[in-house]
């Protein structure tokens, strides 16, 4: 029955000779992506703000593949600037929404302009991108009669809230809403959207997190075992090259795709029956791991107010 339910249907998503654009693709995660992409055979194209971290990128790029990849500097919140970038690089036939910034702060300490700043470069940046690359991926689709995909980058802050995150978790949850809508509306052109949720990941960006991050942030976040930007790029690309909505990255992540699974689309239908039988059980483990943190947030709070 299952075989017969899941949708939107399974799809193989070629990655060789074909044109993969990745926001971000200047450090972290995003270079990772670019890298493993480029060594696939596929055509690259990178965007970011930093002119000199997109040419050392670029370079990198070179050396690790021999593949030289198209740079466009633009920063995702100027719609017009995305535009032309898009316009530039030509049609996509991968789109991977990856930049992101991100600062854990409690919600009564952080400013409202560090909170509009993330939602508006993790939002409305991934709203900018999909807007402007679509059309032309649609008819792209149409003339190759080949399977086309829009990746999302979230992080397990957007399948679960975790302290310090207000903002970023905000930030990130709303990308799934758009993602399932999307995915609605594009089915009928052959396009698959993705959602990706990597653990902690060792990146640039995490680094300068962890220089100010709550300890309570981290102690939750440890939960989850921490990732190489590389194992995260595999991850996501075999998850894009199958068509997946759900990429989960690691082991935790697997389970928390199956305690949030709800009423996502779902391609596979093996998935899809771990999803039915472990729905019940992950409730549990969810609860489990839910007093575990309140439990940690009251004696942490109850220890620093005792030291004044
Ligand atoms: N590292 C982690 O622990 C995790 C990261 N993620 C997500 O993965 C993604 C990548 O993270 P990571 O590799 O760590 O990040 P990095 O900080 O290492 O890299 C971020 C990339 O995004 C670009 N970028 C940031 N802001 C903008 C903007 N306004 N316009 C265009 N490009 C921009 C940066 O270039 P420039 O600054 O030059 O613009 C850079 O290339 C993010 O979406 C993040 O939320 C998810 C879970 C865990
Ligand atoms: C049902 C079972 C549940 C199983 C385990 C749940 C573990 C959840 C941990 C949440 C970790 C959030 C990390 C965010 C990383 C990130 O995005 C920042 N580094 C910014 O980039």
């Amino acid at each position: 029955a299952l075989a017969f339910l899941t949708r939107p249907r399974a799809a193989r998503i070629p990655l060789k000779g074909r044109h993969v654009f990745i926001t971000g693709g200047s450090s972290g995660i995003g270079l990772a992506l670019a890298t493993a992409a480029a060594r696939e055979g596929a055509r690259v194209s990178i965007l970011a703000r930093n002119a000199a971290r997109l040419e050392d990128a670029r370079a990198a790029i070179r050396l690790a593949t021999g593949q030289d990849v198209g740079v466009h500097q633009a920063d995702v919140r100027d719609a017009a600037a995305v535009a032309s970038a898009l316009d530039a690089a030509g049609p996509v036939d991968v789109l991977v929404c990856n930049h992101g910034v991100f600062v854990a702060q409690e919600l009564e300490k952080q400013d409202m302009e560090e909170v509009k700043w993330m939602v508006d470069i993790n939002l409305m940046g991934t709203f900018h991108l999909i807007k402007a690359a679509l059309p032309a991926m649609k008819a792209r689709t149409r003339e190759t009669s080949l399977p086309a995909s829009i990746a999302i980058m979230s992080s397990q802050a957007g399948q679960v809230g975790v302290y310090g995150y207000t903002a970023y978790s905000a930030s990130k949850f709303a990308l799934t809403g758009l993602a399932e809508s999307l995915q609605h509306e594009v089915v009928s052109d052959d396009i698959h959207v993705s959602l990706i949720f990597p653990p902690d990941t060792e990146t640039p960006g995490l680094v300068e997190e962890k220089k100010k991050r709550p300890e309570l942030t981290t102690i939750i976040a440890d939960s989850s075992g921490g990732m190489k930007a590389d194992d995260v790029a595999m991850k996501a690309l075999t998850g894009i090259k199958s068509g997946r909505f759900i990429i989960p990255c690691n082991f935790e992540g697997a389970m928390l795709a199956i305690a949030t699974s709800g009423l996502t689309p779902q391609s596979s239908p093996l998935i899809a029956f771990v999803e039915v039988i472990g729905a019940g059980l992950m409730r549990f483990v969810a609860l489990c791991f839910q007093w575990n943190w309140f439990s940690t947030i009251e004696n942490w709070c109850a220890k620093n107010k005792k030291h004044g």
